[in-house]
């Protein structure tokens, strides 16, 4: 069996944007739109179709990305009437569930980004518009809301260039606003699109004409300025003043290109919740977004190695594909949400999966549709689906043909912020909560689950108070397991506050084979964000080659642990400049012994220095709770950085350590009568200020 859609055909997009601005509601709309579902649930009455684990539909907000799939003939374009698949991914817009946008957007090859009419750009969205540009994924803006009082277009366009330093190119201009939202201009194609009634009818045919001419002419030329500035043809007629020769196709094709290049985004605008612009939407994610096969291959490397290699984006080659997301089922067990990028899979296809060694088979291959599934024989390169029979899969791995291995690259590494100690109740629940947090961890690699050295108590670390809360409430309501919880800490590191030399001697000889290594580190501060450098610098054959990675081996399970109270240590460079061997007893074991030693001996002569997590925190709030807001954050230890006006409301950002900001949104709820809103993402690690060094112990104690 053959694919029933060619792949340049296939759109593969999120939709991300600032919590409440509207992604699951335009999705739903989507879904209306192209016939998947006919009776809309509302987002207030809890029954959509898209947000469905119990625990999204109590906070009314989407916790986890589901996939889904819609079909499209878009109706204008170079594409019109062929019929396209839309495969949607629907990202969560709360900040402490960044591992979920930054998954969707590793196996999206593009996005609609929405905003609030009222609102343009917002600090979150800016939080997923940067993690967009590092994965480079081409976009195209929806301004929704376009039907709320106070709802403004031109400001929204604005915020995007002076906000974000993106290139926004209008492509059309509402008429009216707010209850007055009748319609819009088709820039490109230079006709009134005027809505009709309550179910997204419209007509679409009418010329721009007299006054309404005169009101868009400007943006027009804008549309064509920015058109020429990607498109030979474009510009060629733009600078001879052959404007009426641009054609619908030139446009196009231009803003296919730019967006494609990621050098302009298309902007649009409409009002999901009154269905108003999204049959538009869905036209310019078919003309202006990339198919899967705009890339001709993808890049990974050879298993083991940094040797880059890459596998064309085609059926015929050898299979390769990125789990990119995991989930459990009562009635099915363990599915596994898979992007195919390159060969066909089918039920049966035995693959390898280079981060376990382990090759598996794949049981059954399923598209999601929602909460729908419809099981499949075979999927080809830029399916998304789900493959259910896979065994020991974690989010990030890659599963490819055995014969031709490939890793592809992984999800951005997460840093956690917060911790969390947890207990079984009693020990005949231990068992249960070990295996919820196991699985919980296979499925979100932002969630670590450690052990306390010293307490022996279960610790979770996470990106943020909410991200461990809902973990625990999963706990409860998918594994019955209610842990008894402490309260959420920081999670602290330490790094070192010199270089020093450290040798160390590991002699074994009472009892079984002898062990003999003998290592000479240097031992001292990397960069911030480094991890471990190790070099080599003995000269060659000192010891040798094979025992190396053996010595990187023990340093790096030595800084895991870290020195006290089980904070890790992080940041250091070590430098091998001498050892040992000895003929017969020194094996890898030996010289792991010998490089965990040696660091922590390092580590204690070279002193500790404390680094907390601190946050930049966007605050939005009326210009009458300001003083108070800036009083509050000053007395968090928090550090101003701006200040700016948006319409009536102020919005402040600074930094503020992670340890200060435990309940903050709730009491700035409280202190502005609900009123102003925050959000925050980790900022860097910064050395804890030594006046704080007691009080820091303290809370870890
Ligand atoms: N006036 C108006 N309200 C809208 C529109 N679209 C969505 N809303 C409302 O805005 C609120 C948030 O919408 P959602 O679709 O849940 O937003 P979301 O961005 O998916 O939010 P999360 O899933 O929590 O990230 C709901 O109350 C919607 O009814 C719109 O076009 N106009």
């Amino acid at each position: 069996m053959s694919r029933t859609t060619r792949i340049e055909r296939y759109r593969n997009i999120g939709i991300m944007a600032h919590i409440d601005a509207g992604k699951t509601t335009l999705t739903e709309r989507v879904l209306f739109f192209t016939g998947r579902i006919h009776a809309m649930g509302e987002v207030h009455s809890g029954s959509t179709e898209m947000d469905w684990m119990p625990e999204e539909k109590k906070r009314g907000i989407t916790i986890t990305s589901a996939a889904t799939t819609a079909f499209w003939e878009p109706r204008h374009g170079r594409a019109a009437g062929a019929l396209h698949r839309i495969n949607i991914i629907d990202t969560p817009g709360h900040v402490d569930f960044t591992i979920e946008v930054e998954r969707s957007l590793r196996v999206l090859d593009g996005a609609v980004a929405v905003l609030d009419a009222s609102q343009g750009v917002e600090p979150q969205s800016e939080a997923v518009w940067r993690q967009a540009d590092r994965y480079g994924v081409p976009r195209i803006v929806f301004i929704n809301k376009m039907d709320k009082v106070g709802a403004d277009f031109a400001m929204s366009v604005k915020s995007l260039e002076e906000k974000l330093g993106a290139n926004p190119v209008a492509v059309q201009w509402p008429l009216g606003d707010g209850a007055d939202f009748l319609g819009l201009v088709d820039l490109v194609r230079m006709r009134v699109v005027r809505f009709d009634g309550e179910d997204g009818g419209f007509s679409d045919d009418a010329p721009v004409s007299g006054a309404l001419l005169e009101e868009v002419l400007p943006l027009r030329l804008k549309l064509i300025e920015a058109c020429a500035d990607v498109d030979a043809t474009v510009l060629e007629k733009f600078v001879e003043g052959r404007l009426e020769d641009i054609t619908v196709e030139d446009l196009e094709r231009a803003l296919r290109s730019g967006t494609l290049a990621r050098t302009l985004v298309p902007v649009l605008c409409g009002s999901a919740f009154k269905k108003k612009g999204v049959q538009m939407l869905l036209d310019a994610v078919v003309n202006y977004l990339p198919a899967p096969s705009d890339l001709a291959s993808v890049e990974g490397c050879v298993p083991g190695t940094d040797e880059k290699v890459s596998r064309p984006v085609s059926d015929a080659a050898p299979p390769a594909a990125l789990a990119f997301k995991l989930m459990s089922d009562k009635s099915v067990g363990g599915i596994v949400f898979l992007r195919v990028y390159s060969g066909t899979l089918r039920a049966g296809t035995v693959l390898l999966n280079p981060a376990t060694g382990r090759k598996e088979r794949v049981g059954r291959l399923m598209f999601m549709h929602a909460n729908r599934r419809e099981e499949v024989a075979e999927v080809h390169a830029g399916d998304l689906c789900a493959a259910l029979g896979l065994k020991g899969v974690r989010t990030g791995d890659t599963l490819c043909d055995p014969d031709a291995p490939v890793v592809l690259e992984s999800l951005g590494v997460m840093e956690p912020v917060v911790q969390l100690a947890v207990e079984a109740r009693s020990p005949g629940e231990l068992p249960k909560l070990e295996e919820g947090l196991q699985r919980l961890a296979a499925e979100d690699p932002s969630l670590r689950v450690g052990v306390d050295p010293e307490s022996g108590q279960v610790l979770l670390s996470g990106m943020g108070e909410l991200h461990l809360e809902v973990i625990v409430e999963r706990l409860r309501t998918e594994f019955g397991v209610e842990a008894r919880v402490g309260q959420p800490k920081v999670a602290y590191r330490d790094t070192l506050g010199r270089t020093v030399r450290q040798e160390y001697r590991h002699v074994r000889q009472s009892g079984g084979p002898g062990q003999y290594a003998r290592v000479v580190l240097d031992v001292g501060p990397a960069p911030r964000g480094a991890g471990l450098v190790f070099v080599d610098a003995t000269k060659g054959g000192t010891i040798p080659r094979e025992l190396i990675p053996a010595i990187e081996k023990g340093v790096a399970g030595a800084m895991a642990r870290g020195l006290r109270d089980g904070v890790p240590l992080v940041d250091v460079e070590v430098r091998l400049v001498d050892g040992d061997t000895h003929v017969k007893d020194s094996t890898p074991q030996a010289f792991a012994v010998a490089g965990s030693m040696a660091l922590q001996e390092a580590a204690r002569r070279a002193g500790l220095v404390g680094l907390e997590p601190v946050m930049e925190v966007e605050v939005t709030t009326p210009e009458a709770f300001l003083g108070d807001v800036l009083g509050d954050l000053s007395a968090r230890r928090g550090r101003v950085l701006g200040m700016e006006a948006k319409g009536p409301a102020r919005s402040v950002s600074a930094r503020v350590p992670m340890a200060r900001l435990f309940g903050y949104v709730t009491s700035l709820r409280g202190r502005t009568q609900g009123r102003a809103q925050a959000s925050m993402r980790l900022g860097a690690y910064e050395p804890v200020p030594e006046a704080l060094h007691a009080s820091v112990s303290e809370a870890r104690a």
